[in-house]
This record gives C-alpha cells, sequence and structure tokens, in this order.
C-alpha cells in the first residue's frame, strides 16, 4: 500500500507541474521546493535515512480501518498496528513477532474517539482530520539516546533544519505518581548540542503517554519547531501558538499501567516515534502553513476552478471574512480524508467510524456549496487531484450520493434557520435547542456544522443542553446494541510472559478447517475436545472461575475461527459443553501471541484441566423463528390495543393467571400493567388472553400503535432454550430496516463480482477477500434486522471460503512455479517480475517489490515511453541472452 502512496503521490506531482505551467498557479517559490524538498522527497528521505543508516525494516501503512481493536474508530497513530507487540501478544510465527527496528509513513485519522482534531481543522492551519505520521520504531532494542542521537541527526543533518529553530521538551516528573524527571533524555539532548534555554520541562498532560486507562506507557520527548526564527521563543512551546508547531513525538515505553492505576517496570523497553509529514514539509518548504505545501496547493487551485469566489488566500481568524479560507481548508482537508477513507473500506453510514465520516462528508458539502458557491458534484470531483492513480469512480459515486442526499436537507434545514432567525428577537444571541436538536436529529445536521453555521449569524446554542440531549440519545442506542468488544478480556503483555514462562503450548488451531459442504448445501462443523489450559479473569491468571462469571479460556486445540486476516471471528452460536452438558456460549474469539481466547460467561465452575467439547451451535432462533415473532410484534402495534394500568392489593394481583413476575420485593398496593385486557378482567382464567401482563412501576406507552415500528436488532442464546432478544422502535426500525437493505445490496453484488471474476490473480483474490472481511465486519456491527444479519453472515461465510480456497490455491501454485520456473518457448527460463520491476523502477528513481510472478514498482513517470522502453529492453535482454 506504502508502494501504491507513493506512486499515486508521484503522478499527482506529476500532473502538478503540468498544471502549475499551464495556470500559472504555483510560485516560484515552490518550483524551487520541487528540486529541493517535495514532500515525496521528504518522506522517501525519512523512510530512507533509518532503512539504510539504521537497519530498520521498512513496514506499510496499515489501513486507516482498524482491525481487532475496538478501542479505536480509525488508526490514529503510527504504533497502532504495532499494538500487538507492545502488549506481547504478537503470534509468534507472524512476521511481526521479529520486529526489532521499524520505519513506516502511517495513513492516520483524527476525527473520532481519543484524538479529534476536527474542531481545529479549518480554523488553524496545521491540524487535519487526515495526515500521514512518519515514525520509527525499536521493539527491545535500542532506546532514549540512539533515539534521540537519529532524530537530531535527520533533521539537522539530512534535512538540515537550523538546529536554532528546534526546542525540546522532556518530562518533568510526577510526585503524585512517583514518577521522577525524564534528567537522562535531558542530558542526551544537552550532550547533542541542544542549549539549556531551548530544553523545557513539561508534566503529565504534555509529555507522558499513555496506551490507554490501562498498558505500555512513558515519559516521551518533544521537539518543536519557531516558523519565526531570530528570538528565544520558548514561552511559545506547547501554547497552541501557530507560530511554534510541535513536530515529532518520541516515546519511551518503559512502564506498565497496572488496572490499579499503579507503574510497573515493562519486561523490555520500547520506542515509539511520530512526526507529521505535513508539518515537517511546510518547514522544509519554508512555509507558515501545511496548506501552502505541494500536498495542499493543487488541491486548492481545484477547488477554485469549481468553486465561485476568489482564490485562496490563507487568512485564519478574524481577518478572514466570510470564512472563505477557512471554507477552502475545510474542503481540502475533508476530500483527503474521505478519499483515503472510502479507498480503505470505510463508507459514510449510520454508526461508529461511518457515522463520523459522514459528518465529515456533510461538513464539506455544506461548506463547499453555501460558502465556495460551488456546484454539486465539485466535491467528487476533487478526487483525482488527491490521488490520481486511486481514482475511483465507486469513491465518487459514494460521496454524489451522500451529497445528493444531504444536499435536500440542507436546503430544508436552511429554510428552518432562516424561518426561525425571523421569528427570533433582534437583539437574541441563543439560536432555540430544540429546533438545532431536530436539525441534527431529523435532518442529519452534524451538531459541529449546527455551531458553525449560527456562528456565522452571530448566534450560538447552548452547546451543554445539546450535548446532554446526545448523550441520552447515545445512551438509548447503547443500550440496543449488545457491545462485545468493550466487554472483551484482553491478555496483556504480563498474562502472556506468565503463560510462556509456564511453557502453555500454543493453540492448536488447526481443527477450525474441518468442515465439509453438506448435500443440503449447508456446512458440517466436526466437534472438537479440548482442555482447559489456563483461565483469565480481568487480566489476570487463576485456576478456577465461579458460574456467572466472565472469563478468557485458553485451550490445547480449537475449532473456532479467532479474528484475524481480515475474517472476523466465528459469531454467536459456538458453544462449549462439559460432558454433564452444561452450554458456555462463547462470546468472542481472539488471538493473542499464539494464543487462542475464547470469552465466555461461564454456566458453573470451569477449572483449568478440564475437559470441555466445542461446536459451532445452530440452536438458537433460527430465521423464521425470529421473522414470526417481528410478524407478531407487528400485529400487536397495528391493532393498537390500550395498555391498561392499576393498582391492586398484592395478595389479589397473585390471583391473575398467567402474571409474570420477577425475584423482586413488590409493594402493597402493586401497579399491574395489561395490554389490550383491562385489569379487570385478567382474574377470570376463561378469557382467552395471549396479550402481556406484569407488575411493574414503569411509565408505559399508552397504546401500542405508538410503538410505530419494531425491528429486533440482536438476539443471543443465553441458556439453552432461552435466548435474549434486543429491538429498536419508531424512526430507529426504519433506519434498521435501511441499512439492512443497503448491506444486502452490497453483499449481492460482491457475490455477483466474485462469481464473475472467473480465474482471480492472487491480488485480486486477496483484495476480495479484504472485501468480504469489510463487509463481514458492517454486517456484525450495524443495527439491521437480526434474520437479515444472519442470512448475510451466512452467506458472507460462505464467499470468504471461497476466496480463502482461492487464495490457497494461487499461493500454492505461486510457490511451486517460483520453485520451477516456467520454461519460455525459446527455451530460457521466464523472467522475474520482482527483478524485472526492481530494473525498471531503479531506472525511474523508485523502488519495486513482489514475487516472482507478481511485482509492484514505483518511480517518477516523467517519460512514460522511456518507462515502457527499459521495461522491454529488459524482457528482450533476458529473453534473448538467457536468465
Ligand atoms: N491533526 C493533526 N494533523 C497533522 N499532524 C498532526 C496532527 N496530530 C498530530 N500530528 C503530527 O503527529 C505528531 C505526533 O502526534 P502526537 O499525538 O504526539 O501529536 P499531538 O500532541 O496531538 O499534536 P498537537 O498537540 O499539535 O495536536 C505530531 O508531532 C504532529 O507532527
Amino acid at each position: 500500500m506504502r508502494r501504491l502512496t507513493h506512486w499515486y503521490r508521484a503522478v499527482i506531482n506529476n500532473n502538478l507541474t503540468s498544471l502549475s505551467s499551464v495556470r500559472g498557479y504555483l510560485s516560484r517559490s515552490y518550483s524551487q521546493v520541487q528540486t529541493d524538498f517535495s514532500s515525496n522527497r521528504v518522506r522517501r528521505t525519512f523512510t530512507d535515512f533509518f532503512h539504510e543508516l539504521y537497519q530498520h525494516i521498512i513496514v506499510p501503512s496499515s489501513p486507516v480501518r482498524p482491525r481487532g481493536d475496538p478501542s479505536l474508530l480509525f488508526v490514529n497513530a503510527g504504533m497502532n498496528q504495532f499494538k500487538p507487540i507492545f502488549l506481547g501478544a504478537a503470534d509468534p510465527r507472524s512476521e511481526m513477532a521479529t520486529y526489532r527496528r521499524v520505519v513506516n509513513s502511517q495513513k492516520c485519522v483524527r476525527a473520532g474517539g481519543k484524538h479529534n482534531d476536527l474542531e481545529d481543522v479549518g480554523r488553524d492551519v496545521y491540524h487535519h482530520t487526515f495526515f500521514e505520521m512518519l515514525g520509527n520504531w525499536s521493539f527491545g532494542d535500542y532506546f532514549k539516546e540512539e533515539a534521540c542521537i537519529m532524530a537530531w541527526r535527520l533533521l539537522t543533518e539530512e534535512y538540515r533544519i537550523p538546529p536554532e529553530r528546534l526546542y525540546v521538551s522532556y518530562f518533568a516528573g510526577d510526585a503524585t505518581s512517583g514518577l521522577p524527571a525524564d534528567e537522562e533524555t535531558r542530558h542526551i539532548w544537552l550532550s547533542l548540542g541542544v542549549p539549556s534555554d531551548h530544553l523545557l520541562p513539561f508534566g503529565m498532560k504534555d509529555n507522558f503517554w499513555e496506551m490507554g486507562e490501562i498498558g505500555p506507557c512513558g515519559p516521551c520527548t518533544e521537539i518543536h519547531y519557531d516558523h519565526i526564527g531570530g528570538r528565544n521563543a520558548a514561552s511559545l512551546v506547547n501554547a497552541d501558538s501557530p507560530d511554534v508547531v510541535e513536530i515529532w513525538n518520541l516515546v519511551f515505553m518503559q512502564y506498565n499501567r497496572e488496572a490499579d492505576h499503579s507503574l510497573r517496570s515493562l519486561p523490555q523497553f520500547s520506542v515509539d516515534t511520530g512526526m507529521g509529514l505535513e508539518r515537517l514539509v511546510t518547514v522544509l518548504q519554508g512555509q507558515r502553513s501545511n496548506y501552502d505545501t505541494d500536498l495542499f496547493t493543487p488541491l486548492l487551485s481545484a477547488i477554485q476552478q469549481r468553486s465561485n469566489c476568489p482564490e485562496y488566500r490563507g487568512r485564519t481568524g478574524e481577518a478572514d471574512v466570510g470564512k472563505v479560507d477557512m471554507a477552502y481548508r475545510v474542503v481540502a482537508d475533508h476530500v483527503r480524508t474521505l478519499s483515503v477513507c472510502i479507498a480503505d473500506g470505510v463508507y459514510p453510514g449510520m454508526s461508529g467510524a461511518e457515522l463520523v465520516l459522514r459528518r465529515i462528508l456533510r461538513r464539506a458539502v455544506r461548506f463547499s456549496t453555501e460558502v465556495l458557491q460551488a456546484p454539486e458534484g465539485a466535491l467528487a470531483s476533487l478526487v483525482p487531484t488527491v490521488a490520481h492513480i486511486l481514482v475511483s469512480w465507486a469513491i465518487m459515486d459514494i460521496i454524489n450520493e451522500n451529497e445528493a442526499q444531504f444536499l435536500s436537507s440542507l436546503k430544508q434545514g436552511r429554510r428552518v434557520i432562516d424561518r426561525t432567525l425571523q421569528r427570533l428577537e433582534n437583539n437574541a444571541t441563543l439560536f432555540p435547542v430544540p429546533v438545532a436538536w431536530s436539525l441534527h436529529r431529523n435532518l442529519g445536521f452534524p451538531l459541529d456544522l449546527i455551531g458553525l453555521m449560527l456562528e456565522e449569524q452571530g448566534l450560538s446554542v447552548d452547546q451543554r443542553a445539546l450535548d446532554v440531549l446526545a448523550i441520552e440519545n447515545e445512551n438509548l442506542r447503547c443500550q440496543v446494541q449488545t457491545s462485545v468488544g468493550d466487554t472483551l478480556v484482553h491478555l496483556d503483555l504480563h498474562s502472556l510472559a506468565q503463560l510462556q514462562s509456564g511453557e502453555v503450548p500454543h493453540t492448536d488451531d488447526s481443527p477450525k478447517y474441518h468442515y465439509s459442504l453438506a448435500q443440503d448445501g449447508k456446512y458440517v462443523f466436526q466437534p472438537c475436545h479440548a482442555t482447559v489450559q489456563a483461565l483469565y479473569c480481568g487480566q489476570t491468571l487463576v485456576s478456577e472461575v465461579a458460574g456467572g462469571q466472565r472469563c478468557g479460556v485458553v485451550l490445547d486445540r480449537t475449532c473456532f475461527y479467532a479474528e484475524q486476516g481480515g475474517q472476523s471471528h466465528d459469531q454467536v452460536g459456538m458453544v462449549f459443553v462439559f460432558p454433564q452438558d452444561v452450554l458456555y456460549p462463547v462470546e468472542a474469539v481472539q488471538l493473542a501471541g499464539g494464543y487462542v481466547v475464547h470469552q465466555v460467561t461461564a454456566a458453573e465452575v470451569l477449572r483449568k484441566g478440564d475437559q470441555v467439547q466445542l461446536y459451532l451451535d445452530e440452536g438458537s432462533l433460527s430465521i423464521p423463528q425470529l421473522q414470526e415473532i417481528e410478524r407478531s410484534i407487528h400485529n400487536i402495534i397495528t391493532e393498537n390495543n390500550a395498555v391498561y394500568m392499576e393498582e391492586v392489593p398484592l395478595a389479589r394481583a397473585k390471583d391473575i393467571p398467567g402474571l409474570r413476575t420477577v425475584d423482586e420485593v413488590y409493594p402493597d398496593p402493586v401497579r399491574v400493567v395489561s395490554v389490550a385486557v383491562p385489569v379487570a378482567d385478567l382474574y377470570d382464567s376463561q378469557t382467552d388472553r395471549w396479550t402481556s401482563v406484569e407488575l411493574c412501576c414503569g411509565t408505559h406507552l399508552l397504546t401500542t400503535g405508538e410503538i410505530g415500528d419494531l425491528v429486533i436488532i440482536s438476539e443471543r442464546q443465553m441458556v439453552k432454550g432461552i435466548s435474549r432478544i434486543v429491538a429498536v422502535t419508531g424512526d430507529d426500525a426504519r433506519e434498521a430496516r435501511e441499512a439492512g437493505q443497503v448491506l444486502t445490496q452490497e453483499v449481492e453484488s460482491l457475490s455477483a463480482r466474485l462469481a464473475t471474476v472467473a480465474s482471480p490473480s492472487l491480488a485480486d483474490a486477496n483484495r476480495l477477500a479484504k472485501e468480504v472481511g469489510i463487509l463481514t465486519d458492517a454486517v456484525d456491527c450495524t443495527a439491521i434486522p437480526q434474520w437479515k444479519r444472519r442470512e448475510l453472515q451466512t452467506r458472507l461465510k460462505g464467499l470468504q471460503r471461497t476466496t480463502n480456497t482461492s487464495i490457497r490455491k494461487l499461493e500454492t501454485k505461486e510457490v511451486s512455479q517460483a520453485h520451477n520456473p516456467i520454461v519460455l518457448s525459446n527455451g530460457f527460463s521466464a523472467l522475474s517480475a520482482s527483478d524485472w520491476a526492481l530494473t525498471v523502477s531503479a531506472r525511474l528513481g523508485g523502488n519495486a517489490g513482489g514475487s516472482a510472478t507478481v511485482a509492484k514498482g514505483t518511480g517518477s513517470v516523467a517519460n512514460l515511453t522511456e518507462a515502457l522502453r527499459c521495461a522491454e529492453e529488459y524482457a528482450q535482454d533476458k529473453t534473448q541472452n538467457g536468465c
């Protein structure tokens, strides 16, 4: 992917050069920069520096959609993909487990969750929702001294940044946590020549990095750059000044934050650094704003050509009258984020990362059409400029479709705002909260966008009241969504080290492939016998767990598929059974450091050494049963029955036949709630009654018709024969139905595509498998009718198996071809694709890699004819002279 990124950036930059000459847009200093530090060269210099001088392995950027990390909406730092290493959870069979020194440029999105810079985007000139983070890592290899030396050498010698413009912060210590100041780092910087008045101590907030509530952490040291120079700017460090900006953060992981909040020394120390490419390019191209570098100027120019407003002038704050320049920045930033996210499989949608992307799209549409006066379609038309080689009509279609959907809401909302404004007093400064909330809730306006639109009119809205409404709304959502991710049992690195030192063998998960296709088209899975090797509560190894306790179970072998390789873990219906037939429904299956962890809530005491049998259970509610439940509830809604409520003496209430009670002390008199049948009629056991009657002091609807609609969105077997279902009603039910339809269409179009690719290449098969994985995630996580989810999951599982099988076959074929080179008709061996690509790319100043049969290369395509000629020459030479 990184190669692809280089390649498309190379193409973009070539286009820019021609654009600049035709339109005379770019200034002289830019062409000067092209020969000095183009963004491409800056990125390349970084990776080459660590790779060539310090033997770091170059690792490609991971996609912005995090896999297997429910704590993240988007990848927001270079370290995300290496988290398993920091947690000691890397699969020992994986390449990752061998990493000691690594360098990369990671695509990051900070627009939601813990890291959210959305508010700053457009207002300032150095925060983006999407940016690239350059980073180098040491996993138990070098530490503070080497990391500082490398960073200083790169900045001052390779990039030739004047040292006097740099300021360095270090950890000042924290008495409450019992942490001393990081004097070691201070001395290292002094020895490198950083003057003491450029070395600044800061506390926990700025200079102590933590992965989360628990996990690896440690002091950090940050490098800041003064854009002005010729002064001492120490007081502006960490002061939100656009003139003195943090460029690089070096984190030294030496502690682990334990569950009791104490700090424990890590078994091995690591280094994790991150430097924003956009900010570095700004420094190196002698600019003050990221938007004035070659990463943005062509995009701003493209925006101007499509809009009806003066060119971008880089103004901020009060000087930016009409917020035109801010709109330019927002649109440029957001279209980059949209393009990258969509290319990585995050589409605008209704929850989680998808919802964030939808919000970003809507902000961009609003600024593009209302402030920049650009026509409909302008936004998507910028995509080719963002990433020429990734031009995808699919991306443009999605943006266009979302834009069309939102434009009518935008117009409607604009009318609502205008009408409300007319009704407000002349000197009013507050916009009514209910109207703002209805814009958000009913027309899909992001709350921050409403704030911005009102700000332009000199008004504001009670943000706290809106936040309260949003939280209430979110809580409601959460209640109906079973969030497995929040409750997972994670193996931390201490637990893993403990397992390894206790010589518990890694889980044999080969039985996961023991399945066959029966004649009725259903998959048949073989049951698997296993022994409990280890048990976890939270992160603590225990020898037994009591009934009702949630725990992690490590077995010697398993037939359950753990989340990996683009496929999510097997879903509900996986069950452990004791010989005594006690069921342990498995809620999630995860892979950590070669161990498969089954998350279960123990039905009875479970002990290390217990024998269990595992099988994929088909015993939950069937799809027709789920549909039947929904149908009978719809009938009740349609009948619009009255709901009767009456207080009656407790003893009398107990005479009601079929009354539902729970194990609770009820007051006397007690409140009886009955649907459709008046309370007085309930005592008659002859009444043919089938509706609900219960003791309840809660508030209720007065008629069943007010429910409007109902969709069951999840269902879980609690014990054999009893399932718990969760449903949504009203508008949420309608949305769930719509989301179900959209996902069905996507699954259908994907299976149609799979069916049409007769003999896919390995790359095709991998891509399709990835798409199946992404779609599976969406089907698992989106609120849709549960029966539909089950249908789609079954179809996707079939698709996943098809793609996995073809990948396995193609890989085997590739390996055998690599060992038995094809013999050409002239008697010579076939060319190695990777050698061929390397030769051509080297001539074009790029790099290449791949296998004997498939390879990809990068390079500057200044002269495509020359590139083709070089490729042909090589081939001719090889076939004429033999390989
Ligand atoms: N939103 C962003 N846009 C562009 N670059 C960023 C952004 N956030 C961080 N960076 C870059 O990534 C580097 C490492 O990230 P880190 O999390 O340490 O930044 P940060 O402390 O959040 O930065 P800031 O305080 O300036 O927002 C920063 O030094 C900066 O160069």
